[in-house]
């Protein structure tokens, strides 16, 4: 099977990330850093970088990679390092039958230059990989939703996505049930999940919602992050009547792929903010995989070739292929009368 080799180190990389977020979460001693444009960063988002850019580079070591942090806030504060450091040592050892594919790390000079590694500029030649080591660090930081995010792209093509959503029940009908799912897509191949404590994987699919009226629809929490007013406009106008389900991270996209949801809605507040590639590589193909479409607010599919942002785009808009076109109907009806 084509990418096998890939899917199988996403996801030990996923899954060893995850276990340090957990930790981290569970040990009530988060540090939280605020970075340069306000938002947070926190020591399970630097370890979490690590980790999975090591295991990159210890598998496919020529493959350049796009991820969202770096390491100058730990290379200027030693108690940060350290204790990113003990958190990756504590993940890796914690593993059982992960070292032998994906490696360890060794230094924590290694650690800092694995982090570093995620500096590329992006682009559409070759491979790369995109990567959101944890995405929604606010709702990870309010122990909500979050979710570590990998995807692979040839020629600016997500060809595989994993996204470990620690905090997702795996079974959606029973919520206070166990929780820790990772999902993931290979192009072509279909869309899967299973639960991080289970090694057997089913398929997801989306829901078979026909009308809009019977829809569920997404967003995030953070108004600051998409458009609430517009989109409860654009969900009035679809006759959408049960109320939206606000969820950090790219667990919007796994929730509507296994037919919890129906809709994802994504639009801008700001005229200047460009969307960041891996905020939406993994999610875009687990939904195409689920028999979803993924595009910006006009229609346009998301272009992951042209750097480190979506800049040709503008908003994201997610939903089963009977629903997408409907959507996207609404939201040029909304917009253009703003
Ligand atoms: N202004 C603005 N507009 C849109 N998106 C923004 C904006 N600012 C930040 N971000 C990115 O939002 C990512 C989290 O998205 P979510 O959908 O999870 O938002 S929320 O946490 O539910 O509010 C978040 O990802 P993480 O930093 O990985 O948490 C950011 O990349
Ligand atoms: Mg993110
Ligand atoms: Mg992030
Ligand atoms: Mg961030």
């Amino acid at each position: 099977m084509a990418y096998a080799a890939e899917r199988k180190v996403a996801e030990l990389a996923v899954q060893r990330a995850c276990r340090l977020a957990v930790a981290v979460a569970d040990s009530n001693k988060n540090s939280t850093i605020t970075k340069d444009d306000s938002s947070p960063v926190t020591v399970a988002d630097f370890g979490c970088q690590a980790t999975i850019i090591a295991a990159i580079k210890n598998c496919f070591s020529e493959d350049p990679v796009v991820g969202e942090e770096d390491s100058d806030a730990l290379r200027s504060k030693d108690s940060l390092r350290e204790r990113v450091w003990s958190l990756v040592q504590d993940a890796v050892n914690s593993g059982s039958g992960e070292t032998e594919t994906i490696g360890e790390l060794t230094t924590s000079e290694a650690m800092l230059d694995a982090i570093d590694a995620g500096n590329y500029e992006g682009g559409n030649k070759g491979r790369m990989w995109a990567l959101d080591p944890i995405d929604g660090t606010k709702g990870f930081i309010r122990h909500g939703q979050y979710a570590v995010c990998l995807a692979l792209l040839v020629d600016s093509e997500v060809v595989v996505g994993v996204i470990g959503c620690p905090n997702l029940p795996v079974d959606p009908s029973n919520p206070e049930g166990e929780t820790g799912v990772i999902f993931s897509a290979v192009k072509g191949q279909g869309a899967f999940q299973r639960a991080l404590s289970s090694d057997v994987a089913t398929p997801i699919s989306f829901s078979d919602v026909q009308s809009t009226e019977d829809a569920v629809f997404c967003e995030s929490v953070e108004s600051g992050h998409s458009a609430h007013g517009t989109q409860s406009k654009i969900a009035e106008l679809l006759n959408i009547s049960k109320p939206s389900v606000r969820m950090d991270s790219q667990a919007k996209y796994c929730s509507i792929a296994r037919g919890d949801g129906d809709i994802y809605l994504r639009l801008p507040v700001s005229d200047t903010y460009q969307e960041k590639i891996w905020d939406h590589a993994s999610g875009n193909l687990l939904v195409s995989e689920a028999g979803g479409k993924v595009t910006d607010m006009f229609g346009n599919d998301l272009n992951f070739g042209v750097g480190r942002t979506l800049k040709n785009n503008k908003g994201v808009i997610a939903a089963s292929n009977l629903l997408h076109q409907k959507v996207i109907d609404a939201v040029k009806q909304i917009t253009s009368q703003n």
